[in-house]
């Protein structure tokens, strides 16, 4: 992992950003950069929406205005980091336990830039556990599900998400398929959201400063 990497990622990802644009932001200490660098704009754009408590207090913090998704309509842009990233642009993301509200702004928006450091880039999604925000009633239940399909589930203990409920990390499992795994998962009762996006991947990804 490298500081300077996501501090590059993070400031590059600025040139995306239109002027007027009301921006996604997502989660974490790469996106943490691009908020910094975003204030340098504040005067440009009409806002964000964020994808987390942690975001919309750096942005309140640093002067930006917060919108609310459902008054803004499709956004044109929405930055965020992962915490996996595959040469297809598929993401696993959900290492802030922010996935739900992630996984909500990158498909409300047209374009998803993926920021970061070169350590998240594997050929396979898998090495790091699989983030999944259950509602709490159902964890041994979907955990049960998890071990039926070769996985090992681990209850991220003492971790409520923004929306109440609790993660459960996945462990040992090699994802060859992920849209199937995604679409597979989407269908259980109990599971609000799987840190997979397969369905819905990046379109750009910033690796440090340069583009993949
Ligand atoms: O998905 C996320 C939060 O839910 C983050 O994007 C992911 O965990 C990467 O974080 P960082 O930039 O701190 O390495």
């Amino acid at each position: 992992m490298s500081a300077n990497e996501k501090k590059l990622a993070g400031e590059a990802a600025i040139r995306y950003v239109e002027d007027g644009a009301i921006v996604g932001v997502g989660t974490g200490s790469t996106v943490a950069f691009f908020i910094d660098a975003l204030a340098d704009l504040k005067d440009r754009i009409q806002g964000a929406v964020s994808s987390s408590e942690q975001s919309t207090a750096h942005l309140k913090r640093l002067g930006i205005p917060v919108l609310d998704l459902n008054a803004t309509g499709r956004l044109t842009l929405y930055v965020d980091g992962a915490d996996e990233c595959d040469p297809h642009k598929r993401l696993i993301k959900g290492g802030g336990a922010a996935l739900t509200r992630e996984k909500i702004i990158a498909e409300a928006s047209d374009k998803f830039v993926c920021i970061i450091d070169s350590s998240k880039q594997v050929p396979l999604l898998g090495k790091f556990p699989l983030p999944i925000e259950v509602i709490p009633m159902a964890r041994s239940l979907i955990g049960r599900e998890i071990v039926k399909r070769g996985g090992n589930p681990v209850w991220r203990d003492g971790v409520v998400t923004d929306n109440g409920n609790w993660v459960i990390d996945v462990h040992g499992w090699q994802i060859t398929d992920p849209v199937a795994l995604e679409n597979d998962l989407n269908q259980l009762p109990g599971i609000v959201t799987v840190g997979l996006f397969a369905r819905r991947p990046a379109n750009v990804v910033l690796v440090g400063d340069k583009e993949i």
